[in-house]
């Protein structure tokens, strides 16, 4: 296990309560920053006391945390704060593919957090002083399409749902890359900021270059309470108040949507059920409605049975069938032989764990790999045996938006 930490050993940790640092986003000194924010709470880091790549394969979320036990193990931690996310804290985005390489766990020198009107700061090491750079504008962007053309995916999309039809699976997400080239390099930090401004309601994150604002709750443990918001069915907006009605309603009572819907919450409850004492999902999804699209979601909640960390029901969860499928084994072989490229850190995990095994991870939707001038941007949608691919295209579309507005405002 290798750990780059360049610190002394044991580990100094220390947290302090702060008074309200304010926006947690303009805190951070320079690019390549650690982010988990939801309606302006959350958690910020930068600069790097131990970071790891995690080998690819089945053990990989056992093995990270494994990896951060022995990290962990003999830090001297002075927390005066003692709540999810105070002490040290590991960032960490895993790959949607098991057998790829890229998933990273990373923990930041310095965080600072807010939560429920307490603000918090903790450093690991020694402290360094961080220079702040200001951040620039990336320029124009251009676009290019990644590994398929429009037209091409919207052939994929047609041959998933024939497969369906045939028998073959019952439901599968295709997803599919934009290439984005700026003029000038990116300051992720911006990108951050404009995420966080126009989707509050979603978890904005940055980790490792991996960057976006998903609306969806893989699982968030606190003590033995854990909590995960389900999404799938999804339609776009509206062009004024009463299509967007109109929209929603039809999201509501589509059949297509509500059996997508249907296949996800069936996949979490039956990964979280064995790791529960008691688990509830609600009869019928409510609509979420974000800036770009709405969607079917389902908050699910539920009691752990004993002491597993909330790396180890992310392991159980992965992938559920809002990005994978039903069954997810077919589901993740078509995935592969039809989308033809590698989804990277996109519809994996991403957030955050404590050293209590406490924390917070979301589905990587809505976002883009971002390196120096260019970002590489992901969206996909569950495909069902009677879905329309053009319909298909333009709920992707309508997901890229995202991203788009973060590049370029
Ligand atoms: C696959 C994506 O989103 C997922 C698919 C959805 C759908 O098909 O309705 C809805 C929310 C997400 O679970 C994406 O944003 O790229």
């Amino acid at each position: 296990m290798s750990v780059a930490l360049g610190t002394t050993r044991p580990l100094p940790v220390r947290t302090t309560p702060v008074g309200d640092p304010g926006d947690l986003l303009a805190s951070l000194p320079k690019t390549a920053p650690f982010a988990w924010i939801r309606h302006g709470e959350g958690l910020v880091g930068w600069g790097e006391a131990a970071r790891v790549e995690v080998p690819p394969g089945p053990r990989r979320f056992a093995w990270a945390r494994e990896w951060l036990a022995e990290v962990l193990g003999d830090a001297h931690i002075d927390d005066a704060v003692k709540t999810p996310g105070s002490g040290p804290v590991a960032f960490g985005t895993f790959t949607f593919d098991e057998n790829a390489p890229g998933s990273t766990l990373i923990v930041p020198r310095t965080i600072l957090a807010r939560r429920d009107g307490r603000a918090w700061l903790t450093t690991v090491g020694e402290p360094r002083l961080q220079p702040f750079t200001p951040i620039r504008t990336p320029g124009r962007i251009r676009y290019s399409d990644g590994s398929l053309t429009a037209p091409e995916w919207e052939h994929i999309v047609a041959r998933a749902s024939r497969r369906i039809r045939a028998g073959e699976l019952e439901k599968v997400v295709l997803a599919r890359d934009l290439l984005a080239t700026a003029e000038r390099p990116i300051d992720i930090r911006l990108l951050l900021a404009r995420l966080s401004r126009r989707y509050p309601e979603c978890y904005t994150f940055s980790v490792a270059g991996l960057v976006g604002a998903t609306p969806e709750l893989l699982v968030r443990r606190t003590g033995k309470h854990i909590e995960s918001l389900v999404l799938a069915g999804t339609t776009p907006r509206g062009t004024s108040a009463a299509d967007d009605v109109a929209r929603g309603a039809a999201l509501f009572a589509s059949e297509k949507d509500r059996h997508e819907h249907e296949c996800a919450i069936a996949s979490v409850r039956q990964t979280l059920a064995p790791l529960c004492s008691s688990l509830h999902t609600p009869d019928e999804p409510e609509l979420l409605v974000l800036p770009n699209v709405q969607h079917l979601a389902s908050h699910v909640t539920g009691r752990l049975a004993d002491g597993a960390s909330v790396l180890d029901v992310v392991a159980a969860m992965h992938p559920t069938a809002a990005v994978g499928g039903t069954p997810t084994g077919t589901a993740i072989e078509v995935i592969r032989e039809l989308e033809g490229m590698n989804r990277a850190g996109y519809a994996g995990p991403v957030g955050w764990i404590d050293a209590h095994g406490d924390g917070e991870w979301g589905i990587a939707l809505r976002s883009a790999v971002v390196e120096g001038r260019r970002a590489r941007l992901f969206a996909g949608g569950g495909i069902m045996g009677n879905s329309d691919p053009a319909s298909e295209l333009a709920e992707a579309q309508a997901k890229f938006r995202v991203m788009q507005y973060a590049l370029e405002g």
